[in-house]
């Protein structure tokens, strides 16, 4: 069997910590844009915790985990460094929630991949747990290749397909115009982008 990729809206969501070492403090940063309600259960936490605390990021516990703390959570990250509580987690857990141990990828249903963000670009990486060290670098190659350019152009691809789509432009034109916007100028040029764009507004992309 082999695991199936997915991207997930954690907004409200109530995201479980337990650990608060520096693996956990890793995935913690990983959810800090993602607007989860982020729940921090541990004995004692990191400096590095402590700080997101007291900006009022995450919400911490000071003291050992119970099953009582699963209650509501829709995403569980079990980091601590026992694997006893993290075997006792995962199986505590109830069937519908997803649950990522931090010791033991295949003990989980849920592996966290290695992941670049370029706006609305994510690129994410897994070996399912083989080798991470291959993770880091296919996607340190990746982020140099799919640099941060990347970010205005896809906001550009975005504007444009919802122009498009509402055009009055034929299928053939819409398509054509679609593919066009790939080329690597509309990429590297702004100016390129916004003259497109302007052309667009003013109906100067007919059909051919
Ligand atoms: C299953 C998973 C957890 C999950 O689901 O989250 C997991 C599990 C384990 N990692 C272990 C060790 C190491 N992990 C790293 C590094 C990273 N590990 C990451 C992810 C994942 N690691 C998930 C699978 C990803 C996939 O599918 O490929 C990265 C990519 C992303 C991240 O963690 O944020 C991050 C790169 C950070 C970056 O990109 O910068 C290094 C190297 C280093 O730190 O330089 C080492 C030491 C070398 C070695 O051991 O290989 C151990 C043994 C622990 C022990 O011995 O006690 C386990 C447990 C096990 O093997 O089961
Ligand atoms: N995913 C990854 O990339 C990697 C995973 N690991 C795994 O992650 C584990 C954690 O690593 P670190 O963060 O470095 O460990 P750490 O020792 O820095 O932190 C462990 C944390 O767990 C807490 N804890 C222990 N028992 C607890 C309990 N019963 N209830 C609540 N909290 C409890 C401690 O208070 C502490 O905050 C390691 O043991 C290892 O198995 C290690 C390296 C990489």
């Amino acid at each position: 069997m082999s695991s199936y990729p997915v991207m997930l809206n954690l907004a409200n969501k109530k995201v479980l910590v337990v650990g608060g070492g520096s693996i956990a403090y890793r995935k913690i940063s990983g959810l800090q844009d993602s607007g989860a309600s982020i729940h921090v259960v541990a004995q004692s936490v990191d400096p590095s915790i402590e700080a997101l605390e007291q900006l009022g990021a995450v919400n911490v516990e000071r003291k050992a985990f119970e099953s009582s703390d699963l209650a509501g959570a829709f995403l569980i990250i079990a980091a601590t460094d026992s694997i006893e509580v993290n075997e006792w987690i995962s199986k505590e857990a109830a069937d519908h929630q997803l649950v990522n141990r931090a010791d033991r990828a295949a003990s989980g249903n849920t592996i966290i991949p290695s992941s670049i963000k370029r706006g609305k670009l994510t690129i994410a990486v897994s070996t399912e747990g083989a080798s991470p060290k291959l993770t880091k670098k296919i996607k340190q190659e990746i982020a140099e290749k799919y640099d941060e350019s990347y970010e205005a152009y896809i906001d550009f691809l975005h504007e444009v397909r919802g122009r498009v789509h509402h055009s009055n432009l034929s299928q053939e034109t819409k398509k054509r115009l679609l593919e066009q916007v790939l080329e690597e100028e509309y990429r590297t040029s702004p100016s390129k982008r916004q003259h497109f764009l302007y052309q667009l507004e003013f109906g100067f992309l007919q059909d051919e």
